[in-house]
């Protein structure tokens, strides 16, 4: 039976990976403070050391550093969470031969121009949660482990914080909200990106060969400000589970919302090649986004 090793299982991709993941074998799943097992990433050897002891057939890292504008004041932490530990993670998993899957973001790219960004493009990011990120998927490629890497944007759950939530949380408070309409991207369900990764990796286990960097993101692109808009609309049609007092939502030029980290104008990321390769098609972000208002309104 395939054992898996489930790290970050607390967050918003983590937490639906236990559920999807359950499928394929045994789950040890360990988060942040799993003292027991040593899942910390900021103790890189202490994680060394749970991935040999546990000994998994495949390691799924859900754990990051996600704070992007936090990062920018703590660069240390964030790269031995984002860069650091995977990069002993794929260690590992090249010395066991165990599958390594891992998440990473929009963020490396630096968001010029407008077409969607291949996973040939080359990467140049504007932040430190975004260069960190970088250093982590060039660890993992550089260390020779199999592996899958799933390059994914605007992630949002029913658990965790999100930018969907920050706008219900807002709307419910303030009459007036002005959010960003020239950073374009597709918001993308830590379900949908679970459900992917069960699928992805079973199809490895008969296709090692396909392994590799992926763009995964849900279909169809927004701004911030129309996401923002459509999340309101959609509270304020849902039956009164939350008081929306937000009249207005004001569109701004990124100039006119300054925040410690730059972020890029294009994060429209090219699915083409995922879908090809494990025979996928990824349904436009508004379905998962109105699954997921349905479920906490
Ligand atoms: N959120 C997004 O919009 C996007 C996310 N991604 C990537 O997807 C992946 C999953 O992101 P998401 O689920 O949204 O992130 P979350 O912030 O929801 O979850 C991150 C997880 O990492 C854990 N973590 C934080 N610090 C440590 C630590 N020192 N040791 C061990 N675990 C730690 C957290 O635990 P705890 O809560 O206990 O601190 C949490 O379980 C990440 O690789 C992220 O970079 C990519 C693009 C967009
Ligand atoms: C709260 C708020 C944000 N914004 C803008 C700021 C920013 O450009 C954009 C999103 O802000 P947030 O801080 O919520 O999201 P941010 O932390 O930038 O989200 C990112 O997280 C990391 C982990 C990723 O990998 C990315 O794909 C992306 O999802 O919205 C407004 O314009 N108005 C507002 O009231």
């Amino acid at each position: 039976m395939t054992h898996i090793l489930l790290l970050g299982s607390g967050g918003q991709v983590g937490w639906e990976l236990q559920r999807s993941l359950a499928v394929l074998g045994r789950v040890t799943a360990l988060d942040h403070d799993s003292t027991q097992h040593c899942g910390d990433f900021a103790n890189p050897e202490g994680v060394r050391e749970t991935v040999r002891a546990l000994r998994p057939d495949v390691i799924v890292n859900a754990a990051a550093h996600t704070a992007v504008d936090k990062a920018e004041g703590e660069p240390e932490l964030a790269r031995l969470l984002n860069a650091t530990t995977p990069g002993v993670l794929a260690e590992e998993a090249a010395r066991s031969g165990a599958w390594l899957v891992h998440y990473s973001t929009d963020y490396v790219f630096d968001g010029s121009g407008s077409r969607p960004w291949t996973e040939a493009d080359v990467p140049a990011p504007l932040s430190v949660y975004g260069a960190t990120k970088l250093e982590g998927e060039q660890l993992i490629e550089a260390s020779g482990c199999r592996h899958l890497i799933l390059r994914t944007s605007w992630v949002y759950a029913a658990r965790g914080g999100n930018f969907a939530k920050t706008m219900l949380r807002l709307g419910s408070e303030r009459e007036r909200l002005t959010v960003i309409d020239d950073q374009w991207g597709a918001p993308t369900g830590a379900d949908l990106l679970a459900d992917v990764t069960a699928h992805a990796i079973r199809h490895l286990q008969a296709r090692p060969e396909d392994g590799g960097l992926y763009h995964c993101v849900a279909g169809g692109e927004t701004n911030w400000h129309s996401y923002a808009k459509y999340v309101l609309a959609q509270a304020q049609q849902a039956p009164a589970a939350i008081k929306i007092k937000a009249t207005e939502v004001a569109p701004v030029p990124t100039s006119a919302f300054p925040t410690p980290a730059r972020r890029p104008h294009n994060s429209r990321l090219d699915t083409r090649q995922l879908q090809a390769t494990f025979g996928l098609q990824l349904p436009p972000w508004q379905q998962g986004v109105a699954r997921m208002l349905a479920e906490i309104l």
